[in-house]
């Protein structure tokens, strides 16, 4: 019933064990200057010579020459060019953990060009900005997200748009090699050979596109390159491909085929139109910490029948024995030891109810700083929220060293519009409605200055603990309050829009291993797109196909999944480590662009010193983080979304900007006119959110597409 929580730890370390998969794509730019250096630097790797690479533009010569220049050599060596041949090898002993040079293995380099985060330079030069040019930099009174969400743009025009740029088949290109290894592996197997059996080539090498600064080929992020990855052999067999046979036709994989499409499109309108169906929503529960998220939650769900009376009791007779009588109410969520043990919710908990006309995912966030980025990836989930304010200690959460700002305005920088605050802990105020009613003034006022519409707000005094107005009102001291029960307005969410016709995205949240081989779940949100069992679905990063088994949306099992949805899906993967959460599954036909460098739009919080060029901060967009620098200010945009500085030499606090943005790795990321959810980021440094942007343009990405070259016979 419940979704167990995934150990975030665990996937680090899958994640990391995994870093030389995750960089084995490189430019063949790469290989020439590996292959000409190699000899002279032994130490070289080929990530080094990427992020060198990256720095001069892919100009072989200058990066040449600056390792030369590193390594004090003066003697300059013959040019070597690469052939895709050495790629292969260099795989092979990737993945094979081949200690034969090392060097492949070797995780990324840090960037070069480090800046440590800016001091008192920085705020001089900052002040010296505003002192200089007052009207350029918006009023640190009124925050303003403004012009964040002014400038989102709904031209969904590169939505579907497929360029297929057509390989020059001169050279044996990766696709060749390929095929050659498929040819070796994928050796006729009568019908009763063993899944055991089979044999997977590791080797990845993509026919890239070049995307450095000065020739991106095109913005769109559909577009689908030549080349590809070999698709996994249950996936040929799917398709009935015949290896050893004559003529070669290039296949895009396909994520299903056009009659199971329709079929699926036909049970997704049955179900939303049947007059049982329940608009579903995923609603995020935020809030300073000891506010009473979790207890509000559990009690909410103990008063729906959702948890039973019996294992109430043995929470409450554990929790006494612990000394920790009061959280009850909060184990039904908070599952693990640790934060039973410390009364602290560590990790987002996903439960599932409804009220008379909705489907609810429950996503129970964090409140401790310290666990910020599992809210921020819990709220990117989310449709709407509940703000839990804690009565009789409103002030220590307001404060800007408390959570409730910050929350907030994370929950709107990451697309929350409607929010329920509940006024929790009514009973230890006395249910005062004077008390009520000077938190509710103080929150609407700040809650509009981060350009939440007041009508989108709800505010409601609860007693989570006592249970008052949960579901229903008993405490005749808060007679007074004539709104509705927590349950009548989490009924009343209105429900946004469900992105069926756009290519499938699902952002990977929860990893649960599975007991029989090459079977994994994963939990999380899709995006966008429709998908049913049987698909063959893309794993970025990492270009990794598997196969969807079992689809369970509401916590029931389904043929289908759609945009919205909350879902778990079983999959069927030969390599359980190219998962992991923050992996975004989608479409092979038209998968998620990976980007490194990008323009963007943000908007500064209260900053303890300014941003400025080669600021170093930690990037999170969807369930991804990632180290990233702010390698460009580009200017400082007015209420109205108007350049009103070019260049400015730092960003001081609530401003909107534009600047560019570089990640240390390539990342799975969509503009925020394609898709808002994906196209969204948080920055944070030294533990603190300093800003929330959005995408605007992509400045060195790449495409990933399934494809595969497969020679066969006959054609159907
Ligand atoms: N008196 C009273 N105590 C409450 C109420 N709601 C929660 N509490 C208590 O507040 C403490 C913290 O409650 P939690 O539910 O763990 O708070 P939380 O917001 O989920 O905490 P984190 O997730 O760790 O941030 C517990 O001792 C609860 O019993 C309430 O309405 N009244």
């Amino acid at each position: 019933m419940s979704r167990h929580r995934f150990l975030k730890n665990n996937v680090d370390d899958d994640y990391d064990d995994n870093e030389d998969d995750y960089n084995e794509d490189f430019d063949e730019e790469v290989y020439v200057v590996y292959d000409t250096l190699i000899d002279k630097i032994t130490d070289l790797t080929l990530e080094e010579v990427d992020e060198v690479l990256l720095d001069f533009n892919y100009n072989v010569d200058d990066t040449i020459n600056y390792f030369l220049e590193d390594a004090g050599i003066t003697e300059k060596p013959v040019l070597k060019t690469s052939k895709p041949q050495p790629q292969i090898q260099t795989k092979q002993n990737n993945s094979s953990n081949s200690s034969n040079n090392g060097k492949p293995q070797q995780k990324p380099q840090q960037q070069k060009t480090k800046a440590s985060f800016p001091s008192t330079l920085a705020i001089d030069l900052c002040q010296r900005d505003k002192s200089n040019s007052n009207n350029n930099i918006i009023s640190n009174k009124e925050f303003t997200f403004q012009s964040l969400y002014s400038s989102s743009n709904n031209n969904n025009n590169n939505e579907g748009v497929d360029k297929i740029t057509p390989f020059d088949f001169n050279t044996p290109s990766p696709d060749d090699l390929i095929l050659e290894k498929q040819k070796q592996a994928f050796k006729p197997k009568s019908s009763s050979s063993s899944k055991d059996d089979k044999t997977k080539s590791n080797n990845k090498p993509i026919q890239q596109q070049k995307n450095n600064n000065n020739n991106i080929e095109s913005k769109t992020p559909y577009n689908t390159p030549t080349g590809g990855t070999p698709i996994s052999e249950s996936i040929l067999k799917e398709e009935n491909v015949n290896i050893n046979t004559k003529t070669t036709t290039t296949t895009t994989v396909k994520q299903h085929s056009e009659s199971r499409r329709r079929d699926l499109e036909e049970m997704v309108h049955k179900s939303f139109s049947s007059t049982d169906n329940k608009p579903h929503l995923n609603m995020v529960v935020i809030g300073h910490v000891d506010a009473g998220k979790s207890t509000t939650m559990g009690h909410l769900l103990f008063k729906l029948g959702q948890v039973d009376k019996r294992t109430m009791d043995k929470y409450e007779h554990e929790a006494n024995r612990m000394g920790k009588s009061s959280f009850h109410f909060a184990w039904v969520l908070d599952e693990h030891d640790e934060e039973r043990e410390r009364g602290v919710t560590m990790d987002v908990c996903v439960r599932y109810f409804e009220t008379p006309h909705r489907s609810i995912t429950i996503l129970d966030a964090p409140g401790h700083r310290d666990f910020i980025p599992n809210m921020i990836s819990g709220t990117t989930q989310a449709d709407v929220a509940i703000l839990l304010i804690n009565a009789s200690e409103f002030e220590a959460g307001f404060s800007t060293e408390g959570q409730t700002r910050e929350h907030a305005l994370l929950a709107k920088s990451l697309g929350i519009m409607q929010l329920i605050i509940a006024i929790n802990k009514m009973d230890m105020i006395d249910f005062s409605e004077e008390r009520y009613n000077y938190i509710v003034e103080t929150l609407k006022h700040f809650l509009s200055t981060a350009k939440f519409s007041e009508s989108s707000l709800r505010f409601i005094p609860i007693s989570g603990y006592t249970g008052e107005n949960l579901v229903d009102k008993k405490e005749p001291k808060m007679s007074w309050f004539k709104g509705q029960t927590l349950i009548q307005y989490i009924d009343s969410f209105s429900v946004g829009e469900r992105l069926i016709n756009k290519p499938f995205r699902m952002n990977v949240n929860d990893i649960y291993k599975s007991t029989s081989k090459g079977l994994i779940s994963v939990g999380g949100k899709i995006e966008a797109g429709l998908v049913g069992t049987g698909d063959r679905i893309l794993i970025a990063p990492g270009n990794e196909m598997c196969v969807i088994k079992q689809v369970r949306r509401n916590h029931m099992e389904s043929e289908w999944g759609v945009g919205g949805d909350n879902v778990d899906l079983t999959l069927q993967i030969e390599n359980t480590t190219a998962i992991r959460v923050g992996s975004i599954l989608c479409d092979p036909e038209k998968p998620i662009p990976m980007c490194k460098k990008f323009q963007a739009q943000i908007v500064t919080f209260v900053l303890a010193t300014p941003i400025i060029c080669g600021s170093q901060v930690v990037f999170h967009a969807h369930s991804m983080e990632e180290p990233a620098t702010i390698t460009k200010l580009l200017s400082i945009l007015d209420q109205g979304g108007q350049v009103s500085k070019k260049n400015p030499r730092c960003i001081s606090d609530t401003t909107t900007a534009l600047v560019e943005i570089q990640l240390q790795r390539l990342s799975c990321l969509e503009l925020y006119s394609s898709f808002r959810q994906l196209g969204r980021f948080t920055l944070r440094e030294a533990g603190k959110t300093v800003a929330a942007g959005i995408i605007t343009e992509f400045l060195e990405h790449k495409n990933n597409s399934k494809t595969t070259k497969t020679t066969t016979s006959s054609s159907k």
